[in-house]
């Protein structure tokens, strides 16, 4: 397949697949910053760049409107994703952000939002290395514009602006192939309200099943089962930490997290994310810890429902308590708080649990990319610890 703008771009090429000469690291050194175009890239005539302030109700909310319509759906269009205005809050406004990265495209004449993409740092430990990247995340461009090579404009213009902090890769996930993935996950989903997902077509009764024996299957107890199992609150900060670090120091790719990206990222945040742990009861030490965000979809074309609830597996550790007792738990908790799924993908030690409770794979996969880092050999999604949103 060509790839007329990626086959320009520093990122493992399909002809580079295999070649042992090629070092792990940067593919490009780092410009001098006053080499760095100073000026935006060139938009269509009735097109001008707008930088984003998700600090500001307004343009939080004509983000979410522009994603809520014209964000990424599924093969058969039966969803599209449906972030949140907190979880865009959230997403974008990390510890050390650059609000020049969140950036919008607005046709001059109505003003109106037509296209974005986003970038925020993190620290990204590739084996030994940590690596100052941009995430990049959120591109999208109006149903009403697509296929006018817009893409590579928005992507040359936040690769631009990142490099004007000095920051000279990247992490991005996306469904399609492109040039070239580090590693390939699976969705798996777990049914939490079985009649819903029928009931929109996602799920099918099976064979010889009747819905109530459909609904007797996927049910779970009232509350969590682990003592000592409760919701993260600040305090547990320190702890969650170092037991994070820890356990995702195991992984070839995976970020470099402290205790200020902990509580940003991992501290219960309603409707955003959600988190739990361990704290053996005698000894109060913090042993196990799992956490999903919130991620609805709208639900395209049901005359009866109109949103989907499902949540995400996000960091996941287990030191004393099995891992699918503790996983177990997080559905208990998430069908009490009424989500209809749960997900996970196939990433770090999820396959351990996921036939067993009850999860099936989807029929979507989900590609991880480095930008201008090559990687030397291949890596199994078993060996990612990095969940992006
Ligand atoms: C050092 C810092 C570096 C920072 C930058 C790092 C890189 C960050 C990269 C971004 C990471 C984003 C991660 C992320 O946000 C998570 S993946 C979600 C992406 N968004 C959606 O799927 C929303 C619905 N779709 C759309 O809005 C449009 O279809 C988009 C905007 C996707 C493409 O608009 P379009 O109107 O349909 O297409 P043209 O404008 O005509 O452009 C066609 C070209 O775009 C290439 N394309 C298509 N989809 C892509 C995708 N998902 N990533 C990268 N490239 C993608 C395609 O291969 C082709 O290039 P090629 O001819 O070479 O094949
Ligand atoms: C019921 C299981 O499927 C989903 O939860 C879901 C929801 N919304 C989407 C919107 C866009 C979309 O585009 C790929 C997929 C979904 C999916 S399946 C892949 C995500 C997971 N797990």
């Amino acid at each position: 397949k060509r790839h007329k703008f990626w086959e320009t771009q520093p990122v493992g090429q399909y002809k580079d697949v295999g070649d042992a000469s090629l070092s792990e690291g940067p593919i490009e050194p780092p410009t001098p910053l006053s080499e760095v175009k100073q000026e935006p890239y060139n938009l269509p005539n009735a097109y001008e760049w707008t930088t984003c302030d998700m600090e500001s109700a307004e343009t939080c909310d004509e983000v979410y409107v522009l994603l809520k319509n014209n964000y990424v759906e599924d093969d058969e269009n039966m969803f599209r994703f449906n972030y949140s205005k907190e979880f865009l809050s959230w997403a974008l406004r990390v510890p050390g952000y650059y609000r020049s990265w969140h950036i919008g495209v607005r046709a001059k004449a109505s003003k109106k939002l037509v296209a974005f993409i986003s970038g925020v740092p993190a620290r990204i430990r590739v084996n030994t290395e940590i690596v100052k990247m941009a995430e990049i995340n959120f591109l999208c461009v109006h149903k009403k514009l697509r296929s006018k090579r817009l893409a590579p404009v928005m992507i040359k213009e936040v690769t631009r602006r990142v490099h004007l902090e000095n920051i000279w890769q990247a992490a991005y996930t996306a469904g399609v192939v492109l040039p070239t993935p580090i590693t390939t996950c699976q969705y798996w989903h777990r049914s939490l309200n079985p009649k819903k997902l029928i009931d929109v077509g996602f799920s099918r009764l099976g064979a010889r099943m009747t819905m109530s024996r459909t609904i007797k299957l996927y049910k779970l107890p009232d509350s969590p089962v682990t003592p000592g199992f409760r919701k993260m609150e600040l305090r547990d900060v320190p702890a969650v930490t170092r037991l994070l670090r820890n356990y995702l120091s195991q992984f070839v790719v995976a970020p470099d997290l402290d205790e200020n990206d902990v509580e940003h990222w991992l501290l219960p945040n309603e409707n955003v994310v959600d988190s739990f742990l361990v704290e053996s009861p005698g000894s109060h030490e913090i042993t196990d810890f799992c956490s999903f965000y919130t991620l609805p979809s709208s639900i395209l074309g049901n005359q009866n429902y109109s949103i989907l609830k499902a949540a995400y597996s996000y960091y996941n550790v287990s030191t004393k308590t099995p891992l699918t007792q503790l996983m177990n738990d997080v559905l208990i908790v998430a069908k009490q708080k009424d989500f209809d799924v749960f997900n996970a993908l196939d990433v770090m030690h999820n396959e351990n649990f996921l036939k067993e409770l009850k999860f099936g794979p989807g029929d979507g996969q989900l590609h991880y990319y480095l930008y201008n880092y090559r990687i030397r050999n291949a890596l199994k999604p078993t060996g990612l610890g990095l969940v992006l949103l």
